[in-house]
C-alpha cells in the first residue's frame, strides 16, 4: 500500500521508469537517482579551444577570451575567408556585420560549436542551420540596451530639430534660421512599436521629455507597460495616432517590411519616424515614397536594409532624412559590457555549461537546473543501455518516458531530460553527436517519437522519516495472519507485528540491548507490549522496531525511550 498526503516537497522530481517501445517488445528499465555530475551540454571537450573574433569586441572580453583559449582576432574577412577560418575554430564571435549563414557551418565540418553574438540582433545568424549543426548560439542580450535606447532618443531630438541638416549647411557657409525650424517634443504622442528591452527604456526617457507614450507590441505584458505610465494598443491605433513611431522590434518573417505603403498610408500626415531596431522592418522604398508624399515628414535611421547602404541610397540622401551608421550600440560603456557579456557566454557554453542566453537551446533556469541535474547523468545512461539492449542493431523508433514528481506537470521543463534520452539513444548505434542544441531536430530526423508523460505524485513530510520511499511517499505493508491484521512493513523495514491497541515505531542503531532498553522503560511505567517485531536494513546497520502495546504510554514514557542513545526517531501511534 502506498499513502500519499498533499503535502508537498517542491524539488523532488522523481523519474521512476522509462520505457522503451520497439517495434516487438517493451523494455523496461526502473530509475534511480544518482550523484552523477552535471553533462547537459555534453559539449565535447578539448584542451584549449580556438576562438575567432571577426569583429571588433572590447578589451575586457578579449582579456577573458585569451584566458581560457586561443584568440584569432581576424576582422573584415571575406565571407570565403571565413569559411577558410571555421574548420579550425570551436567558437566564433560576430556582431551585425558578418553573415553567419549555412554555408559557414557547413565548412565548419562539425568543428564550430559556439557563435557568440556580440549584441542582441541575431538575424545574421542562421538559426536552423546552427541548431541542425548542433552549433549553440549565445548572444549579448542585455549591455546595450541603455546605448541604444538614448541614440533612439538622440535621433528624436536631433530630427525634430534639424541638428544634422543645420550642422552640415553651417558647415557648407549657409546660415539658415528660418529653413530649419523645428518642432517641440513635448505633448507629442510616441508610438513605441516593439515594446521590450530597448522600447521600454526609450519609453521612460521620452516621458521625461514630456511626450504622451503609447506602445505597441503583441507580446509585452501590460502590467509592465502600466508600471511604466504607458498603454498598451493595436498597431492601427498605434501608427493612425502617433506623430513620432519608434521602432523596437527584432526582424523576423513577420515583422519584415511591417511599415510599407500600406501602413504608410495609415499615418497621420507629418509623422516622424525613427528606427534604432533592424532596417528589414521598413520597406525602404516605400518610405522615400512617403517622404515625398509627405505623409512622412522626417525619418531618422540607425540601420539600414544592406549595411552599408549603397552611396547613392535614395532614403540615406534624403533632405528629410537623418542617418547614423549603425551605432545604437557604438558606446565605450556598452561595448565593454557587450564584450564581457558575450565572452562570459562563450566561455561558459565552451566549457559544457548551459548558457542564459543560449538562443537555439533551452534556456533553464539556475533552481530547475539544479534540480534536474542528478538526472542528466541518469537519463542518458539508462538510454544508452536500453537501446543495447535492442536486438537488431536497429536501434528504436518510440520512446515513452514518465516523469514522476511532485512539481504540477505544468511546470514541470523536461527538454533537458528528454535532450540526454536522445543523446543515449542515438549516439552508441551513429556517428551523431547529439546535444541539447540539436537533440529534437536528431530525434526528429532518424524517425525516432519520443512520447512524455508526466505524473503527479504528492509528497509528504513523515513525522517518522523511516516510513518514506525514495520517491517520498509513505509505504506501510500488512497482512493477515490467523486471523489478525498484521503490519509487516514499514517504508523499506520488514516487521511483523499484530494491529492491536497502539503501535510504537523506533528507529535505532542495530545494536545489543535495544529490546531489553525499551521494554524495561515500558516496563517499568506498567505500559504492557503484547508484540514486538524488528526489522534491521544490514546487522549493525539501522533497525527499525515495531511494538504494540495495550496501554497508551504517558509522555514522559515517550520521552525517556527517546532519550535512549541510539534511538534515532520515534513515534506512538495509536489504532
Ligand atoms: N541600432 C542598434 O545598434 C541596436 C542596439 C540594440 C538593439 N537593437 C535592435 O533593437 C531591437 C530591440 O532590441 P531589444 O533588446 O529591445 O529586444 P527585446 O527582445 O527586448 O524586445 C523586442 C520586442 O519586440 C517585440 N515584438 C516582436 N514582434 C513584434 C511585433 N510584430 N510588433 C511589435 N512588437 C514586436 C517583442 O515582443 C519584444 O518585446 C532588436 O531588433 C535589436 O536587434 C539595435
Ligand atoms: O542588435 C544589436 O545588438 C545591435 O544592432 C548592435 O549591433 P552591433 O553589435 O553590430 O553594433
Amino acid at each position: 500500500m502506498a499513502a500519499t498526503t498533499s503535502q508537498s516537497h517542491l524539488l523532488r522530481p522523481t523519474l521512476p521508469s522509462l520505457r522503451l517501445r520497439c517495434p516487438s517488445s517493451i523494455h523496461s528499465v526502473s530509475l534511480r537517482r544518482t550523484n552523477g555530475t552535471d553533462r547537459i551540454s555534453s559539449l565535447r571537450a578539448v584542451s584549449k579551444p580556438t576562438i575567432l573574433v571577426a569583429e571588433k569586441l572590447g578589451a575586457a572580453g578579449l582579456e577573458l577570451l585569451k584566458e581560457f583559449g586561443n584568440v584569432d582576432c581576424s576582422y573584415n574577412m571575406s565571407p570565403e575567408e571565413l569559411c577558410a577560418k571555421v574548420p579550425l575554430c570551436d567558437a566564433l564571435i560576430v556582431r551585425s556585420g558578418t553573415k553567419v549563414n549555412r554555408t559557414v557551418f557547413e565548412s565548419s565540418a562539425g568543428r564550430l560549436r559556439v557563435v557568440g553574438r556580440a549584441g542582441v540582433g541575431i538575424d545574421n545568424v542562421d538559426l536552423l542551420a546552427a541548431t541542425e549543426h548542433g552549433c549553440l548560439v549565445v548572444n549579448a542580450p542585455t549591455a546595450n540596451t541603455v546605448a541604444a535606447a538614448e541614440h533612439g532618443i538622440a535621433l528624436i531630438a536631433a530630427m525634430a530639430r534639424n541638428v544634422a541638416q543645420a550642422d552640415a549647411a553651417l558647415k557648407a557657409g549657409k546660415w539658415m534660421r528660418n529653413k530649419y525650424v523645428g518642432v517641440s517634443l513635448v505633448g507629442k504622442t510616441l508610438a513605441i512599436l516593439g515594446f521590450g528591452k530597448v522600447g521600454s527604456e526609450v519609453a521612460r526617457r521620452a516621458k521625461g521629455l514630456g511626450m504622451h507614450v503609447v506602445a505597441h507590441d503583441p507580446y509585452a505584458s501590460a502590467a509592465r507597460a502600466h508600471a511604466i505610465g504607458v498603454d498598451l494598443i493595436s498597431f492601427e491605433e498605434a501608427i493612425s495616432t502617433a506623430d513620432f513611431i519608434s521602432l523596437h522590434m527584432p526582424l523576423t518573417p513577420s515583422t519584415d517590411k511591417m511599415l510599407n505603403d500600406e501602413t504608410f498610408a495609415k499615418m497621420k500626415k507629418g509623422v516622424r519616424i525613427v528606427n534604432v531596431a533592424r532596417g528589414g522592418v521598413i520597406d525602404e522604398e516605400a518610405l522615400v515614397r512617403a517622404l515625398d508624399s509627405g505623409i512622412v515628414a522626417q525619418a531618422a535611421l540607425d540601420v539600414f536594409t544592406k549595411e552599408p547602404p549603397a552611396a547613392d541610397s535614395k532614403l540615406v540622401l534624403h533632405e528629410n532624412v537623418t542617418v547614423t551608421p549603425h551605432l545604437g550600440a557604438s558606446t565605450v560603456e556598452a561595448q565593454e559590457g557587450v564584450a564581457i557579456e558575450i565572452a562570459e557566454a562563450v566561455v561558459g557554453a565552451l566549457k559544457g555549461e548551459l548558457s542564459a542566453t543560449a538562443v537555439n537551446a533551452p534556456m533553464v533556469s539556475a533552481e530547475v537546473l539544479s534540480e534536474l541535474a542528478p538526472y542528466v547523468e541518469l537519463a542518458e545512461k539508462l538510454a544508452r543501455l536500453a537501446v543495447q539492449l535492442v536486438a537488431g542493431g536497429g536501434g528504436v523508433k518510440s520512446v515513452k518516458v514518465t516523469y514522476a514528481s511532485a512539481r504540477s506537470p505544468d511546470d514541470l521543463d523536461t527538454r533537458v531530460i528528454r535532450a540526454m534520452i536522445i543523446k543515449g539513444l542515438i549516439e552508441p548505434i551513429s556517428s551523431v553527436f547529439v546535444n541539447l542544441v540539436n537533440a529534437d531536430f536528431t530525434a526528429k530526423q532518424r524517425g525516432v517519437r519520443i512520447t512524455e508523460e508526466r505524473v503527479l505524485i504528492a509528497q509528504v513530510n513523515s513525522k517518522f522519516p523511516s516510513a518514506e520511499t525514495e520517491t517520498g511517499e509513505i509505504s506501510v505493508a500488512g497482512r493477515v495472519k490467523d486471523g489478525i491484521p498484521h503490519l509487516t512493513q514499514v517504508g523499506s523495514f520488514q516487521v511483523d507485528v499484530s494491529l492491536e491497541g497502539s503501535i510504537i515505531l523506533c528507529r535505532q542503531v542495530d545494536q545489543p540491548g535495544m529490546i531489553g532498553a525499551v521494554g524495561s522503560v515500558l516496563g517499568e511505567r506498567n505500559v504492557n507490549v503484547n508484540f514486538m517485531s524488528v526489522g534491521r536494513s544490514a546487522p549493525r546497520k539501522h533497525a527499525v522496531m515495531a511494538i504494540g502495546v495495550d496501554e497508551e504510554p504517558s509522555k514522559e514514557t515517550l520521552t525517556k525511550i527517546g532519550e535512549i542513545p541510539a534511538i534515532e526517531e520515534f513515534v506512538f501511534l495509536k489504532l
